[in-house]
C-alpha cells in the first residue's frame, strides 16, 4: 500500500500541497485528475521522490520512500514523466536497456533475459519498429511510448504516469490505456482526459488548489456539481453507448448562449 499522510510542500512561501492524506491500494489503476496547476505533478514528484515533501510522510509498503535505496525503489516503481531529458542521444534499445538496470551489479553486462524483456517492452509500447533508430529524431509521440517502453522493461509493480496520453493520436491513446489497464500492478496517472479517466481508473483523486478535493470511483466522484466546482465547467453525465463506461459531455454559457440565439 502506498500512504501519503498529511503531505506538504512550498517553495519560498507558497504553499503547492497542502495537507494531503490518501492511501492506493495495490493493483487499482488511479488516476489524479484536476486542473492546470492544482498539484498533480507536484504530488507524483514527491511519490516517485523526486522531490521531498516540506512535511508530513510518504510510504510505500510502510516505509518512508526515502529510506528506500534508489535502486530498489527503481525495482519497486518505474515512472513516465511529462520532461525526459536525455544528455546523450540513445538508440531506441539501449534507452529501453536502461529499463533493466535496477536489477544489475556493478559491471554486469546484459544478458539474453534483459534483452528478451526489452524487446517485449518495445512490441508491447509498440516501438519495437524504432528500436535502431535514436531518440532525437523521433516525434513527441514516438518519445513517449519509448518512454513507456522503458518503465515496462523495469518490471516495477508501481507503474506511475505523467499525463501519458499527451503527444499520443487517439488510437495510440487507447492502446496505452488499454496496455496498462491490463497490467497486474498498480497504475498511477495524472490525466486531464476525464473520458479516459473515466473509462479506465477503478478509482480517481480530485486535485483542487493544492489539495485533495475528492477520492472515490469514477461514478461517485464525476458529477456534475464536482465539474462545476473544481473545473469551472457544466457538463453533462452520459454511458458511452459501445462500453457502457460513463461519458462526459461538456459545454460552455457561451455554447450555451449562442444556442439560444439559433
Ligand atoms: N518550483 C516551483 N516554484 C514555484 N512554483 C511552483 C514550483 N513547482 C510548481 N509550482 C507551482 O505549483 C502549482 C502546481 O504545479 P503542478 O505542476 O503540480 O500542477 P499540475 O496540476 O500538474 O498542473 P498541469 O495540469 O498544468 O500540469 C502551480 O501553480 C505551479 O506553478
Amino acid at each position: 500500500m502506498i500512504q501519503l499522510q498529511q503531505v506538504e510542500y512550498s517553495v519560498d512561501d507558497k504553499e503547492i500541497l497542502k495537507s494531503i492524506s490518501l492511501e492506493i491500494i495495490e493493483g487499482k489503476f488511479i488516476g489524479i485528475i484536476g486542473p492546470n496547476g492544482s498539484g498533480k505533478s507536484t504530488m507524483l514528484k514527491i511519490l516517485y521522490r523526486h522531490l521531498k515533501q516540506s512535511s508530513g510522510k510518504v510510504t510505500l509498503h510502510e516505509q518512508e520512500v526515502w529510506d528506500i535505496s534508489p535502486k530498489k525503489l527503481a525495482r519497486q516503481m518505474a515512472v513516465v514523466s511529462q520532461e525526459s531529458t536525455l544528455l546523450f542521444d540513445f538508440t531506441v534499445r539501449d534507452l529501453v536497456m536502461m529499463g533493466r538496470t535496477p536489477y544489475k551489479g556493478w559491471l554486469s553486462s546484459d544478458n539474453s533475459e534483459d534483452m528478451s524483456i526489452a524487446d517485449r517492452s518495445m512490441k508491447l509500447a509498440n516501438v519495437a519498429h524504432l528500436a535502431n533508430r535514436t531518440l532525437s529524431n523521433l516525434s513527441g509521440g514516438e518519445k513517449k511510448r519509448v518512454m513507456l517502453a522503458r518503465a515496462l522493461a523495469q518490471q516495477a509493480s508501481i507503474l506511475v504516469l505523467d499525463e501519458p496520453t499527451n503527444h499520443l493520436d487517439i488510437e495510440h491513446q487507447l492502446h496505452l490505456m488499454d496496455l496498462v489497464k491490463d497490467l497486474p500492478i498498480t497504475i498511477i496517472a495524472a490525466l486531464h482526459d476525464l473520458n479516459l479517466a473515466a473509462a479506465y481508473c477503478d478509482e480517481l483523486i480530485v486535485m483542487k488548489d493544492g489539495t485533495l478535493h475528492i477520492q472515490g470511483s469514477p461514478d461517485s466522484v464525476l458529477t456534475t456539481e464536482m465539474l462545476k466546482e473544481v473545473f469551472n465547467i457544466h457538463a453533462g453525465v452520459s454511458r458511452n453507448p459501445f462500453t457502457e463506461k460513463m461519458h462526459l459531455f461538456f459545454y460552455t454559457n457561451t455554447a450555451m448562449d449562442t444556442r439560444g440565439e439559433q
